[in-house]
């Protein structure tokens, strides 16, 4: 279990993270998603003990991260992909760490074995390791203490589809087993596939959260009508809010029955009016979220 109370961080006067608020069960995947700069990874680095935060607190399995004993056994993080020692062949980081965890170090060629890294790349040295690679040893030193608990920022980073959907599996197969997974992206698409909640974040701020099946089914109606033109005109008659999909519908935040009254109250022809679906939630991400990946870039 993993909570997340009030957390908030400021860097001077810039709110990186403002007031956070989330709970990750157990047999649960919790998709942590936002753009660039939304401040994913601020919030991870709080839970996990390595950046302390302004106000506000977090803890795992009721107890602040850096009170853990033996913390490995217990949580799972993967925060970098680079941050193992470049010099050090894949099987030599994995030995240190089973040996500074008190894992037997039998368990180090299984977690190779788990995350799809043959001998010859447990040999190499982690330099000349793709990021997929990194990726996939970080993981391995994630679950060499057969923790309860993940903890990943961006994982899929550097993956191909193929290896996308490899760790979709494994954590799929972590959460159904009892495991408690939060698991960040800046694609909703990536994590749509196999989390079990949202947290959507931006700019610092949580401004969606819940059941993805509730959200997906809160996440309006698409209409498409013959005449573009004269349904915005309906619709904000109606006083109802819109945002165009990119194929000439409109995603609206109103149920199918209010959508369809407020065209045949104008008298117009639908080609389309169902419920909005992933594409729903998709544009709810870009709505909720748009302009803060700009303003990042600009700062
Ligand atoms: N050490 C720091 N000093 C100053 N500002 C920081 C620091 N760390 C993060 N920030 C700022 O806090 C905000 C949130 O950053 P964070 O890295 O948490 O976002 P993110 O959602 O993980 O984005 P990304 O996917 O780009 O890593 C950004 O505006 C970032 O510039």
């Amino acid at each position: 279990m993993i909570t997340v109370e009030n957390l908030s961080k400021r860097y001077g006067p810039h709110p990186a993270v403002d007031d956070v608020s989330f709970t990750c069960t157990p047999g649960t995947v919790t998709g942590f998603l936002g753009p660039n700069g939304a401040g994913k990874s601020t919030t991870m680095r709080m839970i996990c003990g390595l950046t302390p935060p302004t106000s506000g607190s977090a803890t795992v399995d009721g107890v602040p991260y850096r009170r853990l004993g033996n913390p490995g056994r217990r949580v799972g993080v993967l925060l970098d992909a680079s941050a193992q020692h470049a010099g050090r062949t894949g099987r030599e980081v994995l030995t240190l760490a089973a040996l500074t965890m008190g894992v037997d170090t039998r368990r180090v060629d299984e977690s190779l074995e788990r995350v799809g890294l043959n001998r010859a790349a447990a040999k190499r040295r982690v330099k000349a390791y793709s990021l997929g690679m990194r990726q996939r040893l970080g993981l391995a030193y994630a679950l060499l203490g057969d923790p309860g608990i993940l903890i990943l920022d961006e994982p899929a980073n550097g993956l191909d589809p193929e290896g996308i959907f490899w760790m979709r599996g494994l954590l799929r197969d972590f959460a159904d087993r009892g495991g408690t997974v939060l698991l960040s992206s800046h694609l909703l698409r990536e994590v749509e596939a196999v989390a079990d909640r949202l947290v959507v974040i931006g700019g610092g701020r949580v401004v969606a959260q819940g059941d993805k099946a509730e959200l997906l089914a809160s996440s309006g109606t698409v209409v498409r009508a013959l005449d573009a033109g004269a349904l915005g005109v309906a619709l904000r008659r109606a006083g109802l809010s819109g945002a165009a999909t990119t194929d000439g519908g409109v995603v609206v935040q109103a149920d199918a029955e209010t959508v369809g009254r407020a065209a045949a109250d104008a008298g117009l022809v639908l080609l389309e009016l169902r419920p909005a679906g992933s594409s729903g939630l998709e544009n709810l991400f870009l709505t909720l979220t748009a302009g803060e990946s700009a303003k990042e870039a600009a700062r």
